[in-house]
């Protein structure tokens, strides 16, 4: 359960005297995410989401999270809706941390999708890279191979009590990516973690997109990538290609990848494995005390990057 910050009676009733959302019915900690604490707020005007923003996401980034989910809403792409304050501000602190509510959206994530699931989801992220064109905020992205390097610092040696070998194929896989990571494909803003939690569904319709805490600038074929490695391996982490087809038709049918996008495809699938072990094996070694909170296994994300290390998938994923 991620909820690494509490907050007393007295501090939440402080804080939502701000808002003219109604008044408080129930608010209860939610199990999921890892990353910042969240709540569900159920008040006399419904259900909102109400997240105090904790380690990875840094104050001075916080415009651009709550202006882009503003945006993109506005645009009539599906997500949160910032709620503002009575004085029109978005943002607040409570328990001594940045902190903001958001509307709540209906649906689910799918844990186990199927093709149709993953063509709708190429389609969303194309969506939401034509949708956040003009949005005039720029973030770069912490977690571009330059903020992977202090991460894989970090866990060091450490990494082989996780599996043994690990730290060697971190550190070779990083000097893959300072000899040949992409730095000339179109570029905009994208989600970063497009992963099945945060892709909702209902009946069978993908109904919204919520976590928008890593989004920024950087190339859109590197957010595909993300998404495939999220959405394209099964339990037994075992590629499955007809998935990543339709994904990527999906996200053909609305945003066609260029020449040059498509030949540095299985690089970029390669560095995004390598991101989400890196940031999975941080937290994993660094569990802060006292937190609730389940890391997740960066296992799943080492078999991943030597899945993509190991082969060609050009033609696995039809892109030639
Ligand atoms: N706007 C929303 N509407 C409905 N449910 C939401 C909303 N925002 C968050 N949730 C619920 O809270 C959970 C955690 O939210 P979120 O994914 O933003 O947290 P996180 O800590 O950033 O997690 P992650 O590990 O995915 O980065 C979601 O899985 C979902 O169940
Ligand atoms: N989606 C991430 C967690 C949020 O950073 C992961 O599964 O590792």
């Amino acid at each position: 359960m991620a909820v690494y910050t509490q907050v007393s009676d007295a501090q939440l009733a402080a804080f939502l005297g701000q808002y003219d959302i109604g008044r408080l019915v129930s608010c209860k900690g939610i199990a999921e995410g890892v990353e910042n604490s969240n709540f569900l707020l159920q008040t006399e005007q419904g259900m909102f989401i109400l997240t105090l923003y904790e380690k990875r996401v840094a104050a001075h980034d916080l415009p651009f999270f709550i202006g882009l989910m503003d945006h993109l809403a506005h645009k009539g792409f599906v997500c949160p809706l910032p709620v503002r304050m009575k004085n029109g501000d978005a943002l607040g602190e409570l328990s001594g941390r940045p902190a903001a509510i958001v509307t709540f959206l209906e649906g689910m994530g799918v844990k186990e999708p199927s093709a149709d699931h993953c063509r709708m989801a190429g389609e969303t992220l194309a969506r939401l890279h034509l949708a956040g064109e003009e949005f005039a905020i720029r973030r770069k992205n912490a977690l571009d191979p330059s903020g992977w390097r202090p991460l894989a610092q970090n866990a060091g040696a450490r990494a082989d009590a996780v599996e043994p070998g690990l730290a060697a194929l971190i550190a070779d896989e990083m000097a893959f990516h300072d000899a040949h990571w992409p730095t000339d494909l179109p570029t905009g803003v994208i989600h970063a973690d497009f992963f099945k939690d945060n892709v909702f569904f209902l009946n069978d319709a993908l109904s919204g997109v919520i976590d928008f805490y890593f989004a920024c600038n950087d190339m859109f074929a590197y957010d595909l990538a993300i998404t495939v490695n999220a959405w394209c391996f099964d339990g037994a982490l075992r590629f499955e290609s007809d998935k990543a087809k339709a994904m990527i038709e999906g996200y053909q049918s609305v945003r066609m990848l260029g020449d040059a996008e498509k030949l540095a495809f299985g690089t970029l699938c390669r560095g995004a494995a390598l991101r989400f072990l890196l940031t999975r094996l941080n937290d994993w070694l660094d569990v802060p005390t006292g937190a609730l909170v389940m890391p997740h296994d960066p296992k799943e994300f080492s078999e991943r990057l030597r899945f993509f290390r190991d082969n060609s998938i050009d033609r696995l994923m039809g892109l030639v």
